[in-house]
């Protein structure tokens, strides 16, 4: 019993101290990536996920401190609550279409700067905003660095897809070799549904491959509104890592 309550109390304290060091990650990368990226007169576009809320957080106190003026546009529902929470200037792309920064999450990065994301659902707008900026800076923690696509990410390629074509596409893709899984809700009965009314399936894939083709052949599959694989638009990638340092990443030249 006494073996028991200690073996759970080890277990219960390396969760907490995992968890922290996590978060201490994104935290640090948030930091540098606002520091260094976001300037007076700045229009911003503000990403989605659990590292974007630091950013906003440090965002809000240099608006604050140094009394900036920087107009935030963003990708989601969760960013449009977190920009209008810390009290900072919203926008939208009607009014604000083009962007000089965007700062976003990534679920994983390699060496190129090829991105998975929409771990969190967010894809399309993520993509849209990011497609409006001058330059996309990556905030991750240090699970998301990696040498190839899928080898951190095990759970696909977040594909948002028009409901009344989920099944038509899952076969397609099952036929571009990729294992796709409807995305299923926690809270609710049924399958997840974005902030624009789209399915997201998540398509598992084994090897790797020319990304761009591949997103390409996604994209124009009918049904596929938009896909988590972002080809050639980050600029810089900002890891936090283990020992409280920030890895810093460019893209490299072509
Ligand atoms: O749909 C969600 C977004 O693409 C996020 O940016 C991505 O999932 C990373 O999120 P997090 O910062 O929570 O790891």
């Amino acid at each position: 019993m006494i073996l028991r309550r200690t073996l759970m109390h080890t277990s219960t304290l390396f969760h907490k101290t995992m968890t922290s060091q996590v978060e201490q990650a994104k935290d640090a990368a948030a930091l540098r990536a606002v520091r260094e990226h976001v300037y007076d007169g700045c229009r911003l576009g503000v990403g989605s996920g659990s590292t974007v809320v630091y950013a906003v957080k440090h965002l809000a106190e240099l608006v604050t401190t140094a009394g900036l003026n920087v107009t935030c546009v963003p990708t989601s529902f969760q960013a449009r609550q977190l920009i209008i929470e810390h009290g900072l200037h919203l926008s939208d792309l009607s009014q604000t279409p083009e962007l000089d920064v965007v700062i976003d999450g990534a679920d994983e990065c390699d060496p190129q700067l090829n991105l998975i994301k929409g771990g969190g659902g967010c894809q399309l707008q993520e993509k849209i905003v990011a497609a409006c900026g001058k330059k996309m800076v990556v905030i991750a923690d240090y699970r998301k660095k990696s040498q190839e696509l899928g080898e951190q990410w095990k759970k696909g390629i977040p594909i948002e897809v028009v409901p009344m074509a989920y099944v038509p596409v899952m076969n397609k893709l099952r036929s571009y070799g990729l294992e796709p899984v409807l995305r299923m809700a926690q809270s609710k009965a049924g399958p997840v549904v974005t902030d624009n009314s789209n399915f997201v399936v998540d398509a598992k894939f084994t090897a790797p491959h020319n990304w761009e083709l591949l997103e390409t052949k996604l994209c124009r599959t009918p049904g596929v509104v938009e896909t988590g694989l972002f080809v050639g638009f980050a600029s810089v990638a900002y890891f936090g890592m283990k020992d409280g340092s920030v890895s810093v990443l460019h893209k490299p030249p072509v």
